[in-house]
């Protein structure tokens, strides 16, 4: 028996867990709003993803890998689409970007947000109509204004004035006239992680509001006459579940759009209110859906337009986790189980932090289930680790899972689709797993796995 089997030292569990992790769960269950949503378990308990048996999918491709479930991508971008049907939905291409991916929110339909010159060459190379992409970024360079330019991107969102002095002195060369949304910081105080909150005044992104480069900047662009100035950009920051945020951010921000009308009668005709909607990592989450996302931003712009007497814009949102982050599960394999007597039971898997910073990072919080097979032995509360020289190499700091987890065992993570391929690193020269997509029992590499030559080829010296 474990050190922490349910039952042996049950009373135990909860000094180590979180709270509401004190009561065993049944190991084998799939939370519906946890999963990908066409994984199941099939007869003899091995998870399937788009009717394919993980056993296949390991055996065929290696582990740790990251699973795609394309039906599930898809169908939250026509999720978002219909519930912000008349509005435009950016997908954030930071959470996670490959040209499949782009031509999967294409054919969806969806606009693209882009933040480097990197990002934008996939997007290009995949064949994203540029019209349909919006580029951000706090430091482009001047090649990656110009390439925007020339690529005839949709939407710059200028975040500084060295940009605006950058794009205006390319437009005015090229003889042309970029659309351009102004990032304003409205100095909200997300409800999420520091580190992933980006509209509180002291941070690196945007105008501010409350100093008055916001208004300064948009006056200049409308006065110059260079620019065309289509409208303002609120980003609040990411993984946020209380909708109170984004009402006081779209508040500000048209209230920033009555004084520009009311200095220069320009009234902007579009509004973006960015991304940043939270997804279930653990039960303990439940995310808004679309539909009440939708709701709730386009009752508060109403309401406040009425109330500037300002015409209603055309709103547009930047979902990147909403859409990528549900859709993947990464699929491990277990090497070695370690019971700490008294403490806990480590169990540690073939990758780690390089594929999943976030844990390490933002303290996040991730499950996991054993995926290649059911158990009847009882739960024990365990702490899933990579292979990585360093302690905080945590992947899902507490879980339940059945006493018999051994080496061998394909373990599965849901809820990796957002910012762990697109943040993998080769820390201790680990190659950085490949990304499959899985739909109608077919399975096709979309991001090839690295190899140990892929390092080497890097390593000239
Ligand atoms: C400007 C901007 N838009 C959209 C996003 C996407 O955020 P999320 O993936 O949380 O929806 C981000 C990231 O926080 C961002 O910085
Ligand atoms: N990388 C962050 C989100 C940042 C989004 C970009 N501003 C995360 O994993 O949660």
């Amino acid at each position: 028996m474990r050190a922490h089997e349910a039952g042996a030292l049950h009373g135990d569990i909860g000094s180590r867990g979180p709270a509401w992790l004190r009561t065993p769960v049944d190991v084998n269950a799939l939370v519906p709003q946890l999963w990908p949503r066409t994984v199941a378990r099939g007869a003899d308990g091995a998870l399937t993803v788009g009717g394919l048996d993980v056993r296949t999918l390991a055996a065929e491709f290696g582990t740790p890998v990251y699973v795609l479930d394309e039906e599930d991508l898809r169908s939250r971008c026509r999720d978002f689409r219909s519930a912000f049907s008349g509005d435009d939905v950016y997908y954030a291409g930071k959470a996670f970007l490959c040209r499949a991916v782009v031509r999967m929110i294409n054919e969806e339909g969806l606009h693209l947000d882009v933040c480097t010159g990197g990002e934008l060459a996939v997007a290009l190379s995949a064949g994203m109509p540029p019209e349909r992409i919006g580029f951000h970024g706090n430091n482009k360079s001047v090649t990656e204004l110009a390439r925007a330019l020339d690529a005839g991107v949709g939407r710059i969102i200028v975040d500084s004035v060295d940009e605006i002095e950058r794009l205006t002195a390319l437009a005015r060369d090229r003889e042309v006239r970029p659309k351009v949304l102004v990032r304003v910081t409205v100095g909200v105080e997300a409800h999420t992680h520091e580190f992933i909150a980006t509209a509180h005044e002291d941070q690196k992104f945007g105008f501010s509001l409350a100093g008055g480069s916001a208004l300064a900047a948009a006056l200049r662009i409308v006065d110059e006459d260079v620019l065309e100035l289509r409208g303002l950009h609120s980003h609040i920051g990411s993984q946020i579940f209380d909708a109170s945020g984004f009402e006081v951010s779209a508040r500000r921000v048209l209230g920033l759009q009555a004084q520009i009308r009311d200095a220069r009668s320009v009234e902007l005709p579009e509004l973006d209110l960015g991304g940043g909607f939270g997804i279930a990592y653990t039960t303990q989450d439940d995310p808004s859906t679309p539909q009440e996302l939708a709701k709730r931003l386009h009752r508060i712009v109403e309401d406040e337009c009425a109330a500037l007497a300002l015409r209603v814009p055309h709103l547009s949102i930047e979902p990147g986790r909403a859409i990528a982050g549900p859709a993947v599960f990464t699929l491990y394999q277990v090497g070695t189980v370690k019971d700490v007597d008294g403490l806990r039971t480590y169990v540690s898997v073939d990758g780690g932090m390089s594929d999943n910073i976030r844990t390490a990072l933002y303290d996040a919080s991730y499950s996991a289930t054993v995926a290649s097979r059911t158990s009847t032995t009882p739960p024990i509360l365990a702490r899933v680790v990579g292979k990585h020289c360093e302690s905080g190499d945590i992947v899902v700091k507490d879980e339940f899972l059945p006493a018999d987890v051994q080496p061998g065992d394909l373990l599965a993570v849901p809820g990796t689709g957002a910012y762990c391929r697109s943040m993998a690193s080769n820390y201790n020269h680990v190659p950085r797993p490949g990304v499959i997509a899985v739909r109608d029992g077919v399975a096709r590499v979309i991001v090839r796995r690295e190899t140990e030559d892929d390092l080497l080829a890097l390593d000239v010296g």
